[in-house]
């Protein structure tokens, strides 16, 4: 029965045929245990000489690391292996022998790594990340689905900057100048007077000169935009979503958590509500406990950083100052220097993964705002006409995709949460 790994539990004490790669081997003059990945999972396969004979041991010892192969063997129950089974081997098939294969089982530094991006994804550490990013992804959809929101796909080439000019990527649209996508907010808000509550979920990019363990020059995001809802509801959204997607990992990906192992205890908490900061009040915080910040000042990562240490949920910082936010955002009724706004700092250091805000419904107030920020009425002529044609309260956010898979997995990095990533001085492979 020809099966993959992720479905040998069906097979119990039969025969199965597996096509895939030989990860890893170690063996002595009777015995060899292949470490068999498929792409679904990981088994190991043991071959024992008196079992087989001289010539399949002999092609058991032989094989070299990523040679992709068929292996036949018995599926047998052991509570020892991480999928709970393992492969009594009987035959072996060589597709294709690997030849010097670069990632030997050694240490390897990360711009080694990072040049062999397109084979070290195969490695059980990435397969165990991508499988995760896959899951916040399914389960992003599925909380969308759930709850009556209609996917949108915002243009990727666009003739406006959504999050200011200074990290524009420029390109060409025949004779015209174009930009490729910072955030797919502004078409969002089209589509939100179109269909009440949409999202979409794509690449963005941000010709950002930082080189930090959070930033990507391309990422994906997820951005939500609701009609008639304001700013508290929004944030109500945000945290219900985040609820499902950690919820969902914790029940199916617990080998892949093993694997990386991820400290489950600081995932299993994370139920809304989410706690919430004024920014006036995280400025307190830090200037009382030794940080030399004045208010007005956006946060840098220490800053983020001490103040989630306070929460062991993420923890919404809202109402930031107008001067350091982008000209959409809605001032607060009360104080119109600061802006109905808030970022979603998640705990252990890993920093903003959400940025949202309630959005300028006001005609003449935008206009002023396009002209404070120097924003070309023609460029934004027809975001102009969400508020010329039946203006409403609407509200959105953006969730980072890369950030928030470094967060649940624990990642050291987010270079490693992105099949291939984008960094500064990094367009390879
Ligand atoms: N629809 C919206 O309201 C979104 C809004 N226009 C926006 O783009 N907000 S954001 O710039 O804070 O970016 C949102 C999130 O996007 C992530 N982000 C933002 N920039 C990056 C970089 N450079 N690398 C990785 N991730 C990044 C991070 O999690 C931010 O919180
Ligand atoms: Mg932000």
């Amino acid at each position: 029965m020809k099966t993959t790994i992720s479905q040998v539990g069906k097979y119990t004490d039969q025969e199965v045929v597996i096509g895939g790669w030989l990860a890893n081997k170690r063996s002595s003059g009777k015995i060899a245990f292949l470490q068999l990945r498929d792409g679904t999972g990981f088994i190991q396969g043991v071959v024992v000489k008196a079992e087989v004979g001289e010539e399949v041991f002999s092609q058991a010892k032989n094989l070299t690391q990523e040679s992709s192969l068929y292996v036949t063997g018995t599926v047998r129950s052991d509570e020892r292996a991480p999928s709970g089974f393992e492969l009594t081997v009987t035959g072996i098939e060589v597709i294709h022998e690997a030849v010097d294969y670069p990632i030997t089982p050694k240490e390897h530094g990360t711009e080694f790594l990072m040049d062999h991006r397109h084979l070290w994804l195969r490695s059980k550490r990435q397969h165990a990340v991508m499988k995760i990013r896959n899951e916040l992804i399914r389960s992003t959809y599925e909380f969308f689905n759930e709850n009556g929101f209609v996917k949108v796909d915002p243009p990727i080439l666009t003739g406006s900057s959504a999050e200011g000019t200074t990290n524009l990527f420029h390109t060409k649209y025949f004779d015209e100048d174009a930009y490729l996508s910072q955030s797919g907010q502004l078409y969002m808000e089209a589509a939100a007077m179109a269909l009440g509550k949409v999202f979409s979920f794509g690449p963005t990019f941000r010709a950002e000169k930082s080189k930090t363990r959070r930033h990507l020059i391309e990422f994906w995001m997820i951005e939500p935009e609701m009609a008639f809802m304001d700013h508290e509801e929004s944030l109500q959204v945000q945290e219900q979503y985040v609820t499902h997607m950690i919820q969902s990992v914790l029940k199916n990906c617990q080998l892949e958590l093993k694997a990386l192992g991820r400290d489950l205890s600081k995932l299993e908490n994370i139920v809304a509500p989410f706690p919430r900061i004024t920014y006036d009040d995280a400025i307190k915080f830090l200037q009382e406990n030794g940080h030399e910040i004045e208010w007005g000042e956006d946060f840098g990562a220490p800053h983020e950083t001490a103040i989630a240490e306070s929460f062991e949920k993420p923890v919404f910082i809202t109402n930031y100052p107008a001067e350091i936010k982008a000209f959409y955002m809605k001032p607060h009724p009360e104080r119109s220097e600061v802006v109905l706004c808030a970022d979603l700092i998640a705990p252990e250091g890993y920093g903003e993964i959400i940025g949202g805000s309630q959005r300028i419904d006001d005609m003449d107030l935008l206009k002023q705002r396009y002209d404070e920020h120097n924003l070309s009425e023609d460029a934004y002529k027809w975001y102009l006409d969400l508020r010329r044609y039946g203006s409403v309260p609407h509200s959105g956010f953006g969730l980072g995709l890369e950030r928030t898979v470094a967060w649940v997995c624990g990642l050291e990095h987010v270079r490693e949460t992105i099949p291939f990533p984008r960094l500064l001085n990094r367009l390879y492979p």
